[in-house]
Protein backbone atom coordinates (compact mmCIF):
# COMPACT_ATOMS: atom_id res chain seq x y z
CA UNK A 1 0.00 0.00 0.00
CA UNK A 2 1.64 2.76 -1.58
CA UNK A 3 -0.95 5.10 -2.87
CA UNK A 4 -0.29 8.74 -3.94
CA UNK A 5 -3.32 10.89 -2.61
CA UNK A 6 -4.37 14.30 -4.16
CA UNK A 7 -5.91 16.25 -0.76
CA UNK A 8 -7.48 20.02 -1.06
CA UNK A 9 -10.22 22.08 -1.08
CA UNK A 10 -12.85 21.75 -3.69
CA UNK A 11 -11.86 23.32 -7.05
CA UNK A 12 -7.98 22.35 -6.27
CA UNK A 13 -7.64 20.36 -9.17
CA UNK A 14 -7.52 16.67 -7.22
CA UNK A 15 -9.72 14.47 -9.91
CA UNK A 16 -7.91 16.89 -13.63
CA UNK A 17 -4.50 16.39 -11.80
CA UNK A 18 -4.94 12.73 -10.28
CA UNK A 19 -5.80 11.39 -13.99
CA UNK A 20 -2.71 13.42 -15.37
CA UNK A 21 -0.12 11.97 -12.79
CA UNK A 22 -1.90 8.69 -12.86
CA UNK A 23 -0.93 8.25 -16.50
CA UNK A 24 2.08 10.01 -16.27
CA UNK A 25 3.44 7.16 -13.73
CA UNK A 26 1.21 4.39 -15.31
CA UNK A 27 -0.73 3.53 -12.02
CA UNK A 28 -4.90 3.13 -12.26
CA UNK A 29 -6.42 6.15 -10.86
CA UNK A 30 -9.38 6.20 -8.82
CA UNK A 31 -11.76 9.27 -7.88
CA UNK A 32 -13.03 8.55 -3.79
CA UNK A 33 -16.41 10.50 -5.23
CA UNK A 34 -16.83 8.34 -7.81
CA UNK A 35 -16.32 5.10 -5.62
CA UNK A 36 -18.87 6.11 -2.95
CA UNK A 37 -21.23 7.07 -5.73
CA UNK A 38 -20.72 3.67 -6.98
CA UNK A 39 -20.91 1.91 -3.36
CA UNK A 40 -24.20 4.31 -2.85
CA UNK A 41 -25.91 3.37 -6.49
CA UNK A 42 -27.21 7.70 -6.30
CA UNK A 43 -25.07 10.81 -6.82
CA UNK A 44 -23.94 13.02 -4.45
CA UNK A 45 -26.15 15.37 -4.24
CA UNK A 46 -28.79 12.49 -3.27
CA UNK A 47 -26.28 11.34 -0.70
CA UNK A 48 -26.36 14.74 0.95
CA UNK A 49 -29.87 15.37 0.63
CA UNK A 50 -31.03 11.51 2.04
CA UNK A 51 -28.16 10.97 4.78
CA UNK A 52 -27.30 14.53 5.33
CA UNK A 53 -23.67 15.04 5.50
CA UNK A 54 -23.17 12.95 8.37
CA UNK A 55 -23.71 10.50 6.11
CA UNK A 56 -22.17 10.98 3.52
CA UNK A 57 -18.92 11.15 6.26
CA UNK A 58 -19.53 7.32 6.96
CA UNK A 59 -19.74 6.74 3.35
CA UNK A 60 -16.46 8.54 2.36
CA UNK A 61 -14.56 6.71 5.71
CA UNK A 62 -15.71 3.58 4.76
CA UNK A 63 -14.60 3.68 1.04
CA UNK A 64 -11.06 5.29 1.77
CA UNK A 65 -10.74 2.15 3.87
CA UNK A 66 -11.98 -0.02 1.41
CA UNK A 67 -9.63 1.79 -1.38
CA UNK A 68 -6.36 2.42 1.18
CA UNK A 69 -6.05 -1.22 1.60
CA UNK A 70 -5.81 -2.65 -2.07
CA UNK A 71 -3.01 -3.82 -2.66
CA UNK A 72 -1.62 -2.11 -5.61
CA UNK A 73 -0.31 1.14 -5.74
CA UNK A 74 -3.02 3.99 -6.91
CA UNK A 75 -3.49 7.43 -7.87
CA UNK A 76 -6.57 8.48 -5.69
CA UNK A 77 -8.29 11.69 -5.93
CA UNK A 78 -9.89 12.15 -2.68
CA UNK A 79 -12.75 14.72 -1.85
CA UNK A 80 -12.32 18.16 -0.24
CA UNK A 81 -13.23 17.20 3.30
CA UNK A 82 -11.95 14.04 3.24
CA UNK A 83 -9.05 14.46 5.41
CA UNK A 84 -10.78 15.90 8.02
CA UNK A 85 -13.63 13.81 9.06
CA UNK A 86 -13.50 10.18 10.99
CA UNK A 87 -9.80 10.01 11.19
CA UNK A 88 -9.31 9.83 8.09
CA UNK A 89 -5.90 12.02 7.82
CA UNK A 90 -4.10 8.95 10.08
CA UNK A 91 -5.70 6.54 7.25
CA UNK A 92 -3.77 8.50 4.45
CA UNK A 93 -1.13 8.91 6.25
CA UNK A 94 -0.71 5.52 6.94
CA UNK A 95 -1.25 3.78 3.38
CA UNK A 96 0.48 6.86 1.22
CA UNK A 97 1.76 9.45 0.22
CA UNK A 98 -1.34 12.57 0.69
CA UNK A 99 -0.32 15.70 -1.18
CA UNK A 100 -1.92 19.06 -0.50
CA UNK A 101 -3.01 21.38 -3.48
CA UNK A 102 -2.66 24.37 -1.88
CA UNK A 103 -4.15 26.61 -4.67
CA UNK A 104 -5.14 30.69 -4.17
CA UNK A 105 -8.79 30.99 -2.93
CA UNK A 106 -9.34 33.73 -5.44
CA UNK A 107 -8.68 30.95 -8.39
CA UNK A 108 -10.29 28.43 -6.64
CA UNK A 109 -13.49 30.84 -6.52
CA UNK A 110 -13.14 31.10 -10.02
CA UNK A 111 -12.85 27.83 -11.25
CA UNK A 112 -16.19 27.12 -8.61
CA UNK A 113 -18.16 29.73 -10.09
CA UNK A 114 -17.34 28.60 -13.91
CA UNK A 115 -18.77 25.19 -13.27
CA UNK A 116 -21.71 26.28 -10.27
CA UNK A 117 -24.46 25.45 -12.42
CA UNK A 118 -23.92 21.87 -12.43
CA UNK A 119 -25.02 21.80 -8.82
CA UNK A 120 -22.43 18.43 -8.50
CA UNK A 121 -21.47 19.86 -4.72
CA UNK A 122 -23.80 20.49 -2.27
CA UNK A 123 -21.84 22.22 -0.01
CA UNK A 124 -20.76 24.42 -2.28
CA UNK A 125 -24.43 24.90 -3.71
CA UNK A 126 -25.30 25.99 -0.22
CA UNK A 127 -22.47 28.43 0.42
CA UNK A 128 -24.29 30.80 -2.39
CA UNK A 129 -28.72 31.33 -1.31
CA UNK A 130 -30.94 32.32 -3.96
CA UNK A 131 -31.37 35.72 -2.30
CA UNK A 132 -27.54 36.68 -1.27
CA UNK A 133 -26.91 40.34 -1.84
CA UNK A 134 -23.14 38.90 -2.95
CA UNK A 135 -21.54 37.69 -6.45
CA UNK A 136 -21.44 34.21 -6.95
CA UNK A 137 -17.76 34.71 -6.65
CA UNK A 138 -17.52 36.51 -3.37
CA UNK A 139 -20.11 34.16 -1.77
CA UNK A 140 -17.55 31.37 -2.65
CA UNK A 141 -14.72 32.97 -1.97
CA UNK A 142 -15.94 33.83 1.83
CA UNK A 143 -17.13 29.92 2.18
CA UNK A 144 -13.28 28.58 0.63
CA UNK A 145 -11.54 31.10 3.23
CA UNK A 146 -13.73 29.60 6.04
CA UNK A 147 -13.55 25.99 5.17
CA UNK A 148 -9.72 26.73 4.65
CA UNK A 149 -9.64 27.90 8.17
CA UNK A 150 -11.02 24.75 9.30
CA UNK A 151 -9.91 22.40 7.24
CA UNK A 152 -6.01 23.71 7.46
CA UNK A 153 -4.74 21.87 10.23
CA UNK A 154 -5.86 18.72 8.57
CA UNK A 155 -4.32 19.89 5.25
CA UNK A 156 -1.21 20.62 6.74
CA UNK A 157 -0.41 17.13 7.66
CA UNK A 158 0.21 16.54 3.87
CA UNK A 159 3.77 15.16 3.29
CA UNK A 160 4.23 17.57 0.71
CA UNK A 161 2.03 21.37 -0.39
CA UNK A 162 2.00 22.30 -3.79
CA UNK A 163 1.70 25.81 -3.30
CA UNK A 164 0.57 28.65 -5.86
CA UNK A 165 2.18 27.91 -9.18
CA UNK A 166 3.25 24.03 -8.52
CA UNK A 167 -0.05 22.90 -7.41
CA UNK A 168 -1.75 23.59 -11.42
CA UNK A 169 0.64 21.74 -13.72
CA UNK A 170 1.56 18.17 -13.62
CA UNK A 171 4.95 18.48 -14.64
CA UNK A 172 5.43 20.78 -11.97
CA UNK A 173 3.82 18.36 -9.57
CA UNK A 174 6.25 15.73 -10.29
CA UNK A 175 9.05 17.44 -9.66
CA UNK A 176 8.08 18.53 -6.21
CA UNK A 177 7.42 15.18 -5.84
CA UNK A 178 10.82 13.53 -6.89
CA UNK A 179 12.11 16.17 -5.01
CA UNK A 180 10.45 15.12 -1.53
CA UNK A 181 11.67 12.21 -2.49
CA UNK A 182 8.30 10.28 -3.38
CA UNK A 183 8.82 7.02 -5.12
CA UNK A 184 6.28 4.75 -6.38
N1 LIG B 1 -4.64 23.07 -13.31
C1 LIG B 1 -5.82 23.58 -13.66
N2 LIG B 1 -5.89 24.70 -14.40
C2 LIG B 1 -7.08 25.23 -14.73
N3 LIG B 1 -8.28 24.70 -14.38
C3 LIG B 1 -8.27 23.59 -13.65
C4 LIG B 1 -7.06 22.97 -13.24
N4 LIG B 1 -7.37 21.87 -12.49
C5 LIG B 1 -8.71 21.82 -12.45
N5 LIG B 1 -9.26 22.83 -13.15
C6 LIG B 1 -10.71 23.09 -13.32
O1 LIG B 1 -11.23 23.39 -12.03
C7 LIG B 1 -12.46 22.70 -11.83
C8 LIG B 1 -12.37 21.79 -10.63
O2 LIG B 1 -11.41 20.76 -10.90
P1 LIG B 1 -11.48 19.36 -10.19
O3 LIG B 1 -10.38 18.53 -10.75
O4 LIG B 1 -12.87 18.80 -10.28
O5 LIG B 1 -11.17 19.76 -8.68
P2 LIG B 1 -11.41 18.95 -7.33
O6 LIG B 1 -11.52 17.50 -7.66
O7 LIG B 1 -10.20 19.27 -6.50
O8 LIG B 1 -12.66 19.53 -6.74
C9 LIG B 1 -12.77 21.96 -13.15
O9 LIG B 1 -13.61 22.78 -13.90
C10 LIG B 1 -11.42 21.84 -13.80
O10 LIG B 1 -11.53 21.83 -15.20
O1 LIG C 1 -15.23 19.69 0.35
C1 LIG C 1 -16.11 18.83 0.61
O2 LIG C 1 -16.53 18.62 1.76
C2 LIG C 1 -16.64 18.00 -0.51
C3 LIG C 1 -15.95 17.98 -1.70
C4 LIG C 1 -16.38 17.18 -2.86
O3 LIG C 1 -15.24 16.73 -3.60
P1 LIG C 1 -14.28 17.72 -4.47
O4 LIG C 1 -13.30 18.34 -3.51
O5 LIG C 1 -13.63 16.84 -5.45
O6 LIG C 1 -15.18 18.75 -5.08
C5 LIG C 1 -17.25 16.00 -2.42
O7 LIG C 1 -16.48 15.04 -1.75
C6 LIG C 1 -18.37 16.47 -1.53
O8 LIG C 1 -19.21 17.32 -2.29
C7 LIG C 1 -17.87 17.19 -0.27
MG1 LIG D 1 -12.95 15.99 -7.22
Amino acid sequence: MNHLYLIGLPGSGKTTLGRRLASHYGRPFLDLDAVIVTAAGQDIPAIFEAEGEAGFRQREADALREVAARPEPLVVATGGGTPCFHQNMEVLRATGFPVWLDVPLATLARRLAAGAQANTRPLVTAAHGPNSPETLENSLKRWLGQTLAARRRFYSQARLRCPGATSTRPAAVVAALAEAGFQF
